[in-house]
């Protein structure tokens, strides 16, 4: 990945350095990045855990991660023993002031007030203002400190505006990273520019020529070990409050005034705060809620959630379909359809835009309205679907086909994971592609709602066979509006 930054050493310390995020996502991140030489020599990862464990303990964990998440064609044995010399553990309990501050203190405080510190929290988040409170009363937070929280903040808007209280007591807000690796996610980006620098696009981007939107974050996994996290947070929680709704800012945003963060920022709150709020009546007709159940996928047996999660009982959605609405001169009347699961058919994160069919046509058969596709995850790119002469057929017969571009064959590039951007970044320190506070709130206001009135059943909780697009109501969601679910597109 080019990156014309130069960087100086850096600590990088991480709270929650045992814990699953930083094994699959953020060592294999920075050892991409110390790949690409933006990881100076003299750089310190920091690994910090209640686990009692040595340095060569972490490093071996490391090491077995590194084998296995990242891709084998950039396992190189040196590499990887060269890189793993830049980690150090400490075990901390960081949640608690008269835990073993004294070593951190003394590997930090050894080091120059002017090493950019990054305190990157892969913790549950309401571990972060005990965290942040202890980090101050040991004076490690310096004027080149900056701290990264991960998602979900909080579990309702005011758990999360407690949190950000907390940690805003000791950094002010250009200091403060919520990360949300959906942004880091390059075709993410890229909507800006398929947006703002294609104008044949951005002329039609509105309800005078769109007829809805479809965002979709399709998992085949199931919960897997994190159902202890899971089970309290949900699929509302845990996909919608913060990736499904920050795709559908950067599709329904006007543009920004400039590429700064805060002009960026500032146009995604707009719609935040221009979502139509759910009223009891609106969440039972555009909410669909599902968990899923045991079913046999291609000769393989899926357990339940609830055998997944040695339980006999759970309200937990894993499945999340909503029809959101714009209050805007651009958008009114124009729905976006998220949805998201675990278990489904297959594993995809995409965008569908839909255009209007025209309202006359000069052959036999209507044409068929044209289809944005933006592949988020596998193959990203971007399809056109097109109505050509068939060539076969008389000059009034129409075909279906689509113009494709898939960004990695078009640009001989291994597309870098989220992570790998967000993290330099943050060690940048370039707020573009982080949450600020004001974002987190007018997100959880929307949600709460629905929250809510999932909390009084107001719709039942549907249950899904694994390895299915979910629920039918699902479907049903759409097709009272006419519309269906994309699920074969090029
Ligand atoms: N895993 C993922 O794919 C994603 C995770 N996230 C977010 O990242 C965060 C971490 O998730 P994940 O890695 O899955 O969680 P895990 O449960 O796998 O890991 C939690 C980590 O926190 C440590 N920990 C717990 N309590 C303390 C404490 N008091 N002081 C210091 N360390 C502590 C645990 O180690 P020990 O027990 O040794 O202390 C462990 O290292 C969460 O906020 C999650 O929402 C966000 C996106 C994706
Ligand atoms: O934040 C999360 O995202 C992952 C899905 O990320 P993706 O990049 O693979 O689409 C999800 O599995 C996890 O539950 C959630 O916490």
């Amino acid at each position: 990945m080019e990156n014309p930054h130069t960087y100086s050493p850096f600590d990088f310390i991480i709270f929650g350095a045992t814990g699953d995020l930083t094994t699959r996502k953020l060592l294999p991140a920075l050892y991409y990045r110390y790949l690409d030489g933006q990881l100076p020599s003299n750089t310190r990862i920091i690994g910090t855990a209640r686990s009692p464990l040595t340095d060569e303990d972490f490093r071996k964990r490391a090491q077995d991660g590194l084998n296995q998440f990242v891709q084998e064609e950039d396992h190189s044995p040196e590499k990887i023993e060269d890189f793993i010399k830049l980690i150090y553990y400490i075990s901390l309990d960081g949640a608690d002031p008269n835990g073993k501050w004294a070593d951190i203190e003394k590997l930090l405080n050894s080091d120059k007030a002017n090493t950019v510190r990054i305190f990157y929290f892969a913790t549950a988040p309401r571990l972060y203002g005990d965290i942040c409170d202890n980090l101050s009363n040991k004076k490690l937070l310096t004027k080149t400190t900056r701290v990264v929280l991960e998602k979900p903040i909080g579990t309702s808007l005011a758990t999360a505006e407690e949190i950000n209280s907390r940690v805003g007591k000791h950094l002010p807000e250009n200091h403060i990273f919520r990360i949300d690796h959906y942004l880091g996610k390059e075709t993410v980006q890229n909507i800006l520019a398929l947006r703002f620098a294609n104008p044949v696009f951005e002329r039609l981007w509105s309800s005078d020529s769109i007829d809805y939107v479809e965002i979709t974050a399709a998992e085949t996994v199931g919960v897997g070990k994190r159902g202890g996290y899971y089970d309290g947070a949900g699929a509302l929680r845990d996909m919608v409050q913060n990736h499904l709704l920050q795709v559908l800012c950067m599709v329904a945003m006007d543009p920004p005034i400039s590429l700064n963060a805060d002009d960026l920022r500032n146009e995604k709150l707009k719609v935040l705060r221009s979502l139509k709020p759910m009223t009891d009546e609106m969440i039972k007709t555009d909410t669909v809620r599902g968990q899923y159940t045991a079913n046999t996928v291609n000769g393989e047996q899926m357990v339940s959630y609830l055998e997944e999660l040695k339980k006999d009982k759970s309200n937990t959605e894993t499945f999340v379909a909503i029809k959101a609405q714009i209050n805007t001169s651009r958008w009114t009347g124009v729905p976006f359809y998220l949805r998201t699961g675990k278990r489904l058919a297959e594993k995809t994160s995409e965008i569908i835009i839909q255009f209007k069919k025209s309202a006359w046509s000069l052959f036999p058969t209507a044409p068929q309205p044209n289809r944005l596709h933006i592949r988020i995850q596998p193959d990203e790119g971007v399809s056109l679907s097109m109505q050509v002469k068939d060539p076969s057929k008389s000059h009034t017969s129409l075909r279906s086909t689509f113009i494709d571009i898939a960004f990695s064959p078009a640009f001989h590039i291994r597309y870098p994971d989220s992570y790998e951007g967000l993290l330099m970044d943050a060690v940048k320190g370039d707020p573009l592609l982080f949450i600020r506070r004001d974002e987190v709130d007018a997100a959880w206001k929307w949600i709460e709602p629905i929250l809510d009135g999932w909390a009084r059943d107001v719709i039942p909780l549907s249950q899904y066979k694994s390895g299915s697009w979910g629920p039918q109501a699902s479907q049903q969601l759409l097709a009272k509006d006419g519309h269906i679910w994309h699920e074969d597109m090029p």
